[in-house]
């Protein structure tokens, strides 16, 4: 996997919306320049699922951008997505890795523990997640993630890095200046009242980064 294509903002969808909701508000984050999408759908049934997930396919194709299934290798499989992410009980990197082959993105949480990324990054991971990096209206009870976490994994890792929790197009300055790669939002990005804006701030952020 290029490096290269692991920077910018990482858009990952709320798992509340109803489908069509859902699709409007990636395919606005996508006008606005946002070239990575999660499905993180903790709650629907597998139909449902599978609809939403073949539906984000379409929708990242025709606009050159990856989608990465969160949790689920088989969903990944069946709707031939760009990757997987998983948490640490969502199953083993390696198998993960083994499974998927060479070219697939693989992203790992880290959670605020530097030596779980050491180990993911050895199992096959092509980025590491740390967070939450500020309190997040999604999971609230998280555990944080310092800011000099960011910048010694920046420091000390081969892959990229990325943060997740709590981020917004204000707060995100100090990531990136720890050198995060992957800005990965939920509320920020999908409850703006202009998604497409929204995005494109982020990514101007990266420009200027
Ligand atoms: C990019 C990214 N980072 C972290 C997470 C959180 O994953 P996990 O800890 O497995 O929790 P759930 O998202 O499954 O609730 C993520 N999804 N994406
Ligand atoms: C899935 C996840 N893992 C750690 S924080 C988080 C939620 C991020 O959402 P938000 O951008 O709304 O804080």
């Amino acid at each position: 996997m290029a490096q290269a294509e692991l920077r910018g903002l990482y858009a990952v969808t709320p798992d509340d919306l109803p489908r069509e909701t859902l699709l409007a508000g990636v395919a606005a984050a996508l006008a606005g320049g946002c070239r990575i999408v999660q499905l993180r759908d903790k709650s629907g049934p597998m139909p449902e699922r599978l609809a939403r997930a073949h539906a984000l396919r379409r929708l990242t194709r025709d606009h050159g951008a990856r989608l990465i299934i969160n949790d689920d290798l088989a969903l990944c499989q069946l709707v031939d997505a760009d990757g997987l992410h998983l948490g640490r009980d969502d199953g083993d990197l390696r198998v993960a890795r083994a499974i998927l082959g060479p070219q697939r993105i693989l992203g790992a949480s880290c959670y605020a523990d530097l030596e779980a990324a050491r180990r993911a990054c050895a199992a096959g991971a092509d980025y590491v997640a740390f967070g939450t990096a500020f309190p997040s209206p999604t999971k609230p009870d998280a555990v944080r993630a310092p800011l000099e976490l960011y910048a010694r994994a920046r420091a000390e890792l081969p892959v990229a890095v990325c943060a997740i929790g709590g981020i917004t197009a204000t707060n995100a300055a100090a990531l990136l200046d720890a050198g995060v790669d992957l800005l990965a939002v939920i509320t920020d990005l999908f409850s703006a009242p202009d998604i497409t804006a929204r995005a494109a701030q982020y990514q101007r952020l990266f420009e200027k980064a």
